[in-house]
């Protein structure tokens, strides 16, 4: 792996409470991020996900342990010397104002602008790189309050771009957004890290989306421990299904997704391939019956035919509905 850009040592993440007494969230965590690298952080709810974010970006202070960008610890960066090298952008529905969208990603140039702010030929020129790098060349001149969530969403990450920070860190960025849109935010984060160099954090709830796209996820485990690896690493060796251990739900190894836990209402023989096969498999766990492989137990047979045909007990189905209609699930 490349040198990491971003590394924690041995932090503790948390509150303080009343008393001097305080309350980690998060322990021993010995984290790196290498540049050009794009990592998913998943946990379940509360787990700490935004505390960690929140203490990663300078918002709140380490219980105990440092963290160092660039080899330079945290805590000794000024703020500005601090935006030019993490930006963040952040969960909440954003703050919708009559800027347009060149405006707001001139903001990122804050760091390097001089007390008027006054932008210069070469601040014009990250701006409008920003803008192209997150294909919002379109949402230049449009207002802010005249943009849809994704578009926002974009053209917040080509502000935070335009800091050109070593680091983008962002919470939730996909949690208002529909499914298309979701995957083109991720995509987006995953080009400019292995295009542009940047190393780029997400936190999500994405499943999915987070074992499809990252390169390493962080798993916030319940014991208040950070897991890292691939997702395919993750997925094999059972660290990803401890991750979600205290919900009713398990982690279908074969198929990368969670399952609620209930009990099989009876066993049912497939004969059946590819992605017909899959699909009525799919359909038949939903409805929560044990799949087997044919000739193994006195159960009902379901049997392909061609595509998308089926016969069951002799009866001939059209569709994967009518299968369902013959075991009772109309
Ligand atoms: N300001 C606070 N003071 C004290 N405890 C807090 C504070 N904010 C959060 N917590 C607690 O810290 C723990 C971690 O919360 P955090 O918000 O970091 O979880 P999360 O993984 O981001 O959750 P979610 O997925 O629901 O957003 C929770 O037990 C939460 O109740």
């Amino acid at each position: 792996m490349n040198q990491p850009v971003l590394a924690t040592h041995n932090l503790s993440v948390g509150y303080h409470q009343r008393r001097g007494q305080s309350r980690s969230v998060l322990q021993n965590l010995s984290l790196t991020l290498a540049n050009g690298e794009f990592v998913c952080l998943l946990g379940a709810n509360g787990a700490g996900k935004s505390t960690l974010i929140r203490t990663l970006t300078h918002m709140q202070a380490p219980i105990s342990g440092s963290i160092t960008i660039n080899q330079q610890p945290l805590q000794q960066l000024s703020q500005a010397q601090l935006a030019k090298q993490l930006s963040v952008v952040l969960t909440d529905r954003l703050q919708v104002s009559n800027l347009s969208g060149y405006e707001l990603v001139s903001l990122g140039r804050m760091p390097y602008t001089n007390m008027f702010g006054s932008l210069n030929q070469h601040d014009h020129q990250v701006i409008r790189w920003a803008l192209h790098a997150t294909n919002s060349d379109d949402l230049a001149q449009r207002l802010l309050n005249e943009m849809s969530d994704g578009e926002r969403q974009r053209i917040m990450i080509a502000r935070a771009l335009a800091q050109e920070p070593a680091v983008m860190i962002l919470d939730e960025p996909t949690a208002f957004l529909d499914l298309p849109r979701r995957v083109e935010i991720t995509s987006l984060l995953r080009k400019l890290a292995h295009e542009t160099g940047l190393a780029a954090i997400m936190s999500t709830h994405d499943l999915d989306l987070a074992i499809g796209s990252a390169d390493r996820l962080w798993l916030v485990l319940d014991d208040g421990s950070v897991e890292c690896g691939t997702p395919e690493d993750l997925i094999l060796d059972g660290r990803l299904a401890q991750t979600f251990r205290k919900s009713q739900l398990h982690f279908d190894q074969q198929r990368g997704g969670f399952r609620s836990h209930s009990k099989p209402i009876g066993k049912v023989q497939l004969s059946a391939s590819g992605l017909d096969g899959q699909w009525m498999q799919h359909a038949l766990e939903r409805y929560g019956y044990q799949v087997i492989a044919s000739g193994q137990a006195d159960c009902p047979h379901i049997q392909q035919l061609e595509h998308n045909r089926w016969q069951i007990e002799h009866q001939p189905c059209a569709t994967i509905g009518q299968v369902l209609a013959y075991l009772g699930h109309a």
